[in-house]
């Protein structure tokens, strides 16, 4: 579904991303990781087209779409969620998963005034697929609770809930499990799982938390000062030596 070739983004002197190569199957699930500063957010920023690269190629169902705007992006299915959260705080969670879902119930104006049958059947179809989606996040009980009251772990679910909302055919996380305890992780780690051919198509997630990753992830592509290290599935990438001195020096 999404293929990158020698995808390479410099900023001046920083060469942030080199030659990267991976690419993401329908039904999978593939994590980048590496250590801090290793280019993981510039790759994901290269695929949404956030960044132009300085060279390389991003392919979507084989077509090239390198540099392709956000918005555009968006509507081919490709949703990314961002380190910082990107929910609206004086919104409830329901409300925030159905703000999501603006795409598909968008009319014109003038049909806020005079609905037709048709906006109460979007209407109400974006209403049942909200319920659906919070509930498969665990957060049925906390629908109507201003996403600004929600705990750090609660907050977490619900970004991906709202990701979810859009439809996405790739899903991109960028470190959906900052700030959860073990346990609130491993809920994470099951409900990722469970996605790929059910809500999304493909996930390609970043992640610093390597419980999480070994769980849940087909493929692995290890990133390191830019470049990449490795590639291969969780069994493949804990045995690698290179990786394990990347990320705990020669001594490892
Ligand atoms: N807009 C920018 N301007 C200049 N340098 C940048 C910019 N964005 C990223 N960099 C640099 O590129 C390198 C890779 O950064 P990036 O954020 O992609 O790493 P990362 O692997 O996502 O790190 P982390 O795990 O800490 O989020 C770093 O040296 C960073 O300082």
């Amino acid at each position: 579904m999404l293929e990158v070739k020698s995808l390479s983004k410099s900023f001046g002197g920083i060469h942030a991303v080199q030659d990267i190569d991976f690419s993401v199957a329908k039904g999978s699930i593939v994590s980048l990781i590496g250590p801090n500063g290793a280019g993981k957010t510039t790759c994901f920023n290269l695929i949404t087209g956030f960044y132009r690269p300085t060279r390389g190629q991003v392919l979507w169902d084989g077509a090239d779409v390198t540099a392709t705007n956000p918005h555009s992006m968006a509507r081919l299915g490709v949703i990314r969620t961002f380190q910082k959260t990107n929910v609206l705080r004086n919104l409830t969670a329901f409300e925030n998963v159905a703000h999501a879902q603006y795409l598909k119930g968008r009319t014109p104006l003038w049909r806020t005034f005079w609905p037709s049958s048709e906006t109460a059947a979007v209407k109400k179809e974006i209403s049942e697929s909200s319920f659906a989606i919070l509930e498969l996040m665990g957060l049925g009980k906390r629908l109507h609770v201003e996403a600004g009251a929600l705990s750090c772990g609660e907050l977490r679910l619900l970004e991906v809930g709202v990701a979810i909302a859009a439809k996405p055919r790739l899903l991109m996380l960028d470190e959906p499990a900052a700030g959860l305890n073990t346990r609130e992780a491993e809920g994470l780690a099951e409900l990722l799982s469970a996605l790929p051919g059910k809500w999304v198509d493909s996930i390609l997630l970043v992640e610093h938390n390597m419980n999480l990753i070994m769980k849940v992830s087909d493929n692995i592509v290890v990133m390191n000062f830019g470049k990449k290290l490795a590639t291969g599935t969780p069994a493949e990438i804990q045995h690698n030596e290179q990786v394990l001195e990347a990320y705990m020096g020669k001594a490892a």
